[in-house]
């Protein structure tokens, strides 16, 4: 950890920097099917967002603005000054808002199952109440089901223990504080300033965030190329592992992609 954030490393040390962003109610430990992949070619750092896994939780409410600041600090104190970025649902907000607001920090973007503008707020604020009242592992259950498909559940049942796992053992006021991030977000004006060559990738079951939030971002963005996963929910990564993993690998290296 240093500052606010907790953190892991894999890969060489002198290898480009790839940064993820994970999911709200998730830690780095969401990516876990692409790190063998991504570290053979990157130095992959995954940080757990504010309120998050082992980093800091002060009391929220927490914006986007305060989470993407904790995100540049961390690659301050790691002396890392560009890195390509790639985030999930809540780390994809955080990475729009990097590419958008720090454009000369981020070379290459990722962007998957996520959203500019994910209402409505009043939602947000009943489940951030809801977290801060203790009820998170009462409504565990619901939110898990929107991260996978039924298909998937039903034939991986560990997977989803485990994910539902990380979610329960989420701090409520740092989930309920990223709750309220979520609440007050609205990203749809700064994607036009994204220069980032961008890959916005969503997946077709995904009740979170449909596929049509993952157009109306690719639309908004200038160097964006939508790409739409059949067969996966919100956790596109952990239901689709080998797509995600080969759709990252060929964007964060186009010379290197074999088509
Ligand atoms: O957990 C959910 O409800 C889906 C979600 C929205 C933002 C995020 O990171 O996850």
């Amino acid at each position: 950890m240093t500052g606010a954030l907790h953190y892991t490393v894999d890969g060489p040390p002198d290898a480009p920097v790839l940064l993820l962003g994970s999911s709200l109610g998730t830690t780095g430990a969401m990516w876990q099917p692409q790190v063998a992949a991504l570290a053979e070619r990157y130095r992959v750092v995954r940080y757990d967002h504010l309120g998050h896994g082992g980093s800091a939780t002060p009391a929220g409410p927490y914006t986007i603005d305060l989470l993407g600041r904790k995100v540049l600090r961390l690659l301050d104190d790691l002396s890392v000054t560009r890195v390509h970025y790639a985030g999930l649902s809540l780390g994809g907000m955080v990475g729009m808002w990097l590419a958008a607001h720090a454009p000369e920090r981020i070379d290459r973007l990722a962007l998957l199952c996520t959203s500019a503008l994910l209402g409505p707020a009043d939602g947000w604020r009943a489940r951030a109440a809801a977290v801060r009242a203790g009820r998170l592992d009462s409504i565990a259950d619901a939110i898990v089901e929107r991260w996978f498909t039924p298909a998937f559940a039903a034939t991986h049942p560990d997977a989803v223990a485990a994910y539902r796992n990380m979610l329960v053992s989420t701090p409520a006021a740092g989930y309920a504080g990223c709750c309220a991030a979520i609440a007050a977000m609205d990203l749809r004006p700064d994607l036009a300033a994204i220069r980032a060559p961008t890959l916005v990738v969503g997946a077709a079951d995904d009740p979170a965030t449909p596929p049509e939030h993952a157009a109306a971002i690719a639309e908004r963005i200038p160097s964006a190329r939508l790409v739409v996963l059949d067969g996966a929910a919100h956790l596109a990564n952990v239901e689709q592992p080998e797509a995600v993993t080969r759709l990252l690998v060929d964007h964060l290296d186009p010379e290197g992609a074999v088509r």
